[in-house]
């Protein structure tokens, strides 16, 4: 479970501050499918940083598996990140040189897992996300929907148990966004925490309960959907 409470956020500007997260509380149960919508600006992403263990400058609690986050040192931060979340973007973000196999891999890597576990757990992600035999090919010969399910299973690689994805279906047409919305709601069937940013009405009404921003708020009470 993750609770945050009374997050405000400040970003300096000049010799202003803008307020842009306000009093945010809120709390999102294991294995819940939710979604973030909001209109350009309101606050979205900063929330989704805080939430995904990015950023850690606010003022306010954020609780996680009862964990206070600001009690950890910035290494054990980091740590925890590794351990509990896995980050999807819009524009996918993988390594180019690499391949396939090599992106999906780097968080075993970085947690010091040997050749023959990586490849194991590679081999069982891609193949999850329907992928595997693009497993030795460089991510510029793939389809965006293609590229998207690789940053997925580098995402679910460590067996994370929030996925957090900012936009993932801002680069893809319709049936592709719809192909990879499969591919998110097969991960949350099996107990992943899902948590989606997205401007796509069609995308977030997809979610068990969807959370409106507006100015840096949660309007209202959030929703059932
Ligand atoms: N690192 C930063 N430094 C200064 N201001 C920032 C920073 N990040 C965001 N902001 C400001 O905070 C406000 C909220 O930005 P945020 O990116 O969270 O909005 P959003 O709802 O995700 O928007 P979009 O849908 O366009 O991505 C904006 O006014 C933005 O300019």
């Amino acid at each position: 479970m993750l609770e945050l409470r009374h997050i405000n956020k400040y970003f300096k500007r000049g010799d202003d501050e803008q307020h842009v997260l306000k009093d945010i509380s809120l709390t999102i149960n294991d294995g819940e499918f939710v979604s973030i919508m909001g209109h350009s600006g309101s606050g979205k992403s900063t929330l989704l940083n805080i939430i995904g263990l990015l950023d850690r400058e606010f003022s306010g609690d954020y609780v996680l598996n009862g964990l206070d986050t600001h009690e950890l040192s910035k290494k054990k931060f980091t740590k925890f990140r590794n351990e509990n979340v896995g980050w999807v973007f819009q524009n996918f973000k993988l390594i180019q040189n690499m391949t396939i196999a090599d992106n999906v891999g780097l968080p075993l890597r970085y947690q010091g897992k040997s050749n023959k576990e990586i490849k194991q757990t590679v081999d069982r992600v891609l193949d999850e996300v329907g992928i595997l035999d693009k497993a030795d090919a460089f991510p510029k010969l793939l389809s965006g929907g293609q590229q998207q399910r690789v940053a997925i299973a580098r995402a679910i690689v460590t067996s994370p148990n929030i996925v957090i994805a900012d936009e993932p279906t801002g680069a893809l047409d319709s049936s592709t966004t719809i192909e990879i919305m499969n591919v998110f709601k097969q991960l949350n069937a099996q107990g992943t925490t899902l948590i989606i940013v997205t401007h796509d009405a069609s995308v977030g009404e997809q979610a068990h309960r969807m959370i409106k921003i507006l100015d840096g708020q949660v309007m209202g009470a959030d929703y059932e959907i």
